[in-house]
């Protein structure tokens, strides 16, 4: 006991760390008085004494919600469509896809395994000046809305061969650099950096998983009216395909 406390009960500086009923009554919604929804995330548990926590209102909330459904649906259904019809297009990238699948998960069984020629689309990506600056030799003001053009990086010949699909190419190790940035900033249909896309992994699975069940069970080739897909886009909220995606349909025997 130290030197003048004796009696008292000393300050117990490393508390035990709460069982897990506690830390689980501890995580529950609670509805305060001012009626927002207070959601406590278990590892704020033990810095709950840290400083201000930053609670967003019900308005923010929906907000919230609306930006990751509106974010997540159109991108998605866009870059398996965009998928299927390169696959079309280039029938070897699908024969490898369907082997690579027969070989690792068998014909009919659901799959796990993701492909690698998910290609999503976005063409724009944008950022605040939160600060004025200069970009390339322009004053930017503060506050104002910066968007890049992608396809300046992503359809640049000096970046490789913009157009030709390679399945490797967007993977680190076989040249490419990888569709995060982190490698290389070559080709980033999610963003980069701060603002990257937080729904980037949920994405990639699905559309991964999408496309393998889809050619698992399926052959996809040009619809007998026109043979050949139009590759032809219109700039929507994502690039979408300007006519459809029309295909012909083959289950595998
Ligand atoms: C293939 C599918 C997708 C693509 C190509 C894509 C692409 C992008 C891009 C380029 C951005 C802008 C990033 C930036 O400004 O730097 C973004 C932002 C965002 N994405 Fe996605 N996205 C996809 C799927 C999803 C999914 C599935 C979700 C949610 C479940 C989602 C939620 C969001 C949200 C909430 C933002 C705004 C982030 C912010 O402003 O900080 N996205 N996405």
């Amino acid at each position: 006991m130290e030197k003048g406390t004796r009696g008292e009960k000393p300050a117990n500086r490393n508390p035990s760390p709460p069982n897990r009923k506690e830390a689980k009554r501890r995580t529950k919604p609670r509805l305060r008085q001012n009626r927002r929804l207070i959601l406590i995330p278990r590892h704020s548990i033990r810095s709950q004494n840290r400083g201000p926590k930053i609670v967003p209102s019900n308005p923010e909330i929906v907000t919230l919600c609306s930006e990751f459904l509106n974010g997540g649906t159109d991108t998605t259904a866009t870059a398996v469509e965009w998928a299927v019809a390169r696959m079309i297009e280039n029938p070897e990238i699908q024969s490898r896809l369907y082997d690579e699948i027969r070989t690792t998960v068998g014909e009919k069984k659901s799959t796990r395994r993701t492909s690698k020629n998910a290609v999503p689309k976005r063409r724009r990506k944008g950022a605040f000046a939160n600060g004025a600056c200069q970009i390339r030799g322009y004053d930017i003001p503060t506050d104002t809305n910066v968007e890049f053009f992608l396809p300046g990086i992503s359809e640049d010949p000096n970046m490789g061969r913009p157009g030709k699909v390679r399945s490797g190419s967007i993977l680190r190790g076989s040249g490419g650099g990888g569709y995060d940035g982190r490698y290389r900033v070559k080709m980033i249909p999610f963003g980069i950096g701060r603002r990257i896309c937080p729904g980037l992994s949920m994405a990639t699975v699905h559309v991964n998983l999408m496309l393998a069940r889809m050619v698992q069970e399926f052959e996809w080739s040009g619809h007998p009216d026109n043979g050949k897909v139009d590759l032809s886009e219109k700039l929507e909220f994502t690039v979408v395909m300007k006519n459809s995606l029309r295909a012909k349909i083959t289950p595998r025997a």
